[in-house]
């Protein structure tokens, strides 16, 4: 149990690469007049280099090293929205760290919608090189259980952006409204 108050914490969401995290993320923050932190984004800022070079160069290892320190430092933080990676949930520290002091929500995608969405992403995304669609249905598939771990879950399939910050901020404030102080 996080010692914010629950209107103070920030806002995590989570899911699988390309489900509309950063995308949404920034409508939430908006909606909210809160600052929007996008940690791909962060780490790109400070390391001065995509995600897809620090793969290249350095190594995934380096990436997740980075990933799990930005997001420790920032999950601290009141009042922000928090777009993380898609793979940030896969070390058990982040996890943690988020679920104890953000309100996190978990963006599900079905594997039939989040298909059509592959050529907005194929060129960007590091994990996906050199991958066939049988390969990245496995990686979608392994990844579901990681993201299990949240306060709330939306089905995002045939959704719009603005439909999907909408309900976010509309569940937020029912929540802040039923369990204030
Ligand atoms: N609800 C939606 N309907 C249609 N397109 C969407 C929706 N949400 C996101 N998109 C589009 O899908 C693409 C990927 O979205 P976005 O970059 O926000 O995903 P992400 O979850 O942040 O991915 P990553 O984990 O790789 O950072 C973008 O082109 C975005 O415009
Ligand atoms: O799903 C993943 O492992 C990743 C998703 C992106 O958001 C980036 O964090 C990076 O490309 C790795
Ligand atoms: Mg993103």
């Amino acid at each position: 149990m996080s010692n914010i108050p629950l209107k103070e914490q920030s806002i995590v969401l989570i899911g699988f690469m390309g489900v509309g995290k950063t995308t949404i993320g920034q409508a939430v923050a908006r909606k909210l007049y809160r600052d929007f932190i996008d940690i791909d984004e962060e780490i790109e800022r400070r390391f001065q280099m995509p995600p897809k070079e620090i793969f290249a160069k350095y190594g995934e290892a380096t990436f997740r090293q980075y990933e799990k320190e930005i997001i420790s430092e920032i999950c601290h933080k009141r009042l922000k929205v928090i777009s993380l990676g898609g793979g940030a949930f896969l070390q058990k520290e982040v996890q943690d760290i988020c679920l104890a002091t953000t309100t996190i929500f978990f963006l599900d995608l079905s594997w039939n919608s989040w298909k059509d969405r592959i050529s907005l992403l194929i060129d960007s995304r590091p994990v996906l090189q050199g991958k066939n669609m049988e390969e990245i249905k496995e990686l979608f598939d392994d990844r579901q259980p990681i993201y299990e771990q949240h306060h709330s879950r939306i089905i995002t399939d045939n959704q719009e952006i603005e439909e999907i910050a909408d309900y976010i901020v509309d569940s937020l404030k029912l929540a802040w409204e039923l369990y204030a102080g």
